[in-house]
């Protein structure tokens, strides 16, 4: 796994800088916020119940899953290349930190939803065959006297290599999924690691389910925030730990001058050159901006249900960590 770099290590303790320019600055924008997951206090009673926002465009909900399903589509085969680009790496490293929260133990039964191309659900697999194998290594240390066939044994069983831990990636999208698979394949993972096809709103499993629940830059995305994470609350099984890594608000002025430059004039050039798709990559960087704050989605976990609720910011507050319990 790789090691915090410097620069993430400058961007790790940025967190605590002043929050001083909450939204996007760039003229004519961002004047508004249009119904967003709290923001929709800013509607009129009526329109309350059916308007939402795809970005910066308002739409009705029953619209915005399937411009949401469009955009997935059209990346997933660039998905991966994308991220790389977009953040110079820097992606894998905030996911690293994500695994690094979680410290799972042998036998961790993961639910990682949106977890499309299973960029989070291999680095699990990752880590508790690491974990595993270094503890079967010390067992075997300590049984001086076990047969060359024993240990031969030991070392081929595949399940065992995980010591009862799984993941179920769970996402709604077809292609990003086929993708997942696809690379699931190419790259050998195979025990512990099950797809599929689900809505974060109504999640296709039973109450009490899981150790733990991830979701990595999905609920930005999602229709209504509050269904997603109440759903989350459900299949946890009690104790279980809630982990969400999504976009957040930057807190340093320049640094957010920087990155809202590069956002609005970079990202979507980017978008375009490398995967032909400017329009998705628009919709990335307004979908980051309309998301709420770091205080402001702890607050909304917290009314799922979760206790001991707490959260990190990274990268000066590009992205956050937040965590939360079902006791
Ligand atoms: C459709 O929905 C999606 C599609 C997806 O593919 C992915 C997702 C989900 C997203 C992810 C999994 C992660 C995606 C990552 C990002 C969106 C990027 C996050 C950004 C960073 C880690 C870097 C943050 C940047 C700054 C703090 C500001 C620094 C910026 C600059 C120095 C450049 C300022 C730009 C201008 C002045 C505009 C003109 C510049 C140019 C034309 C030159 C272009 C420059 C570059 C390409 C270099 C960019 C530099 C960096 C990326 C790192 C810089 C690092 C430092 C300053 C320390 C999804 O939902
Ligand atoms: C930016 S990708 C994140 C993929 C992966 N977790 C990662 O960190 O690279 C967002 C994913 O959320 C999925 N998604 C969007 N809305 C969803 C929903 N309502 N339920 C489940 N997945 C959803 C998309 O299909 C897409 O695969």
């Amino acid at each position: 796994m790789a090691a915090p770099s410097s620069f993430l290590l400058w961007s790790y303790y940025g967190h605590g800088w002043s929050r001083v320019m909450r939204y996007c600055r760039l003229p004519g924008l961002r004047s508004s916020w249009p119904g967003g997951p709290l923001g929709a206090r800013h509607l009129s009673q009526e329109k309350r119940a059916t308007e939402t926002h795809f970005g910066f465009e308002t739409v009705s909900e029953e619209e915005k899953g399937g411009k949401v399903y469009q955009v997935f589509e059209s990346v997933a085969k660039k998905y991966d290349v994308m991220n790389d680009m977009m953040s110079l790496g820097i992606h894998r490293i905030w996911k690293d930190l994500l695994l690094w929260k979680m410290r799972p133990f042998p036998g961790t039964q993961l639910l990682d939803v949106a977890g499309g191309t299973g960029d989070i659900a291999f680095r699990f697999l990752n880590y508790v065959q690491a974990q595993h194998q270094g503890k079967q290594k010390r067992q075997l240390r300590a049984q001086q006297n076990l047969s060359w066939e024993e240990i031969a044994k030991k070392y081929r069983n595949e399940e065992d290599s995980l010591g009862g831990s799984r993941v179920m990636v769970c996402d709604i999208n077809k292609e990003m999924l086929k993708i997942g698979k696809q690379k699931a394949r190419a790259q050998g993972y195979k025990a512990g690691l099950a797809w599929v096809l689900g809505d974060a709103e109504e999640l296709p499993f039973d109450d009490d389910k899981f150790d733990v629940y991830t979701i990595a830059f999905g609920i930005r995305n999602v229709t209504h925030i509050d269904r997603a994470l109440q759903e989350a609350h459900r299949v946890l099984k009690p104790g279980g730990r809630f982990l969400c890594l999504e976009f957040s608000q930057v807190n340093n002025p320049l640094i957010s001058r920087l990155y809202d430059l590069y956002s609005f004039q970079v990202i979507p050039v980017l978008g375009e050159v490398i995967a032909g798709d400017w329009k998705s990559y628009q919709y990335l960087v307004e979908s980051i901006r309309q998301f709420p704050s770091q205080e402001e989605f702890k607050e909304m976990i917290e009314d799922a249900g979760f206790q001991k609720v707490t959260y990190e910011s990274l990268t000066s507050g590009i992205v956050a960590i937040h965590s939360g319990f079902k006791l």
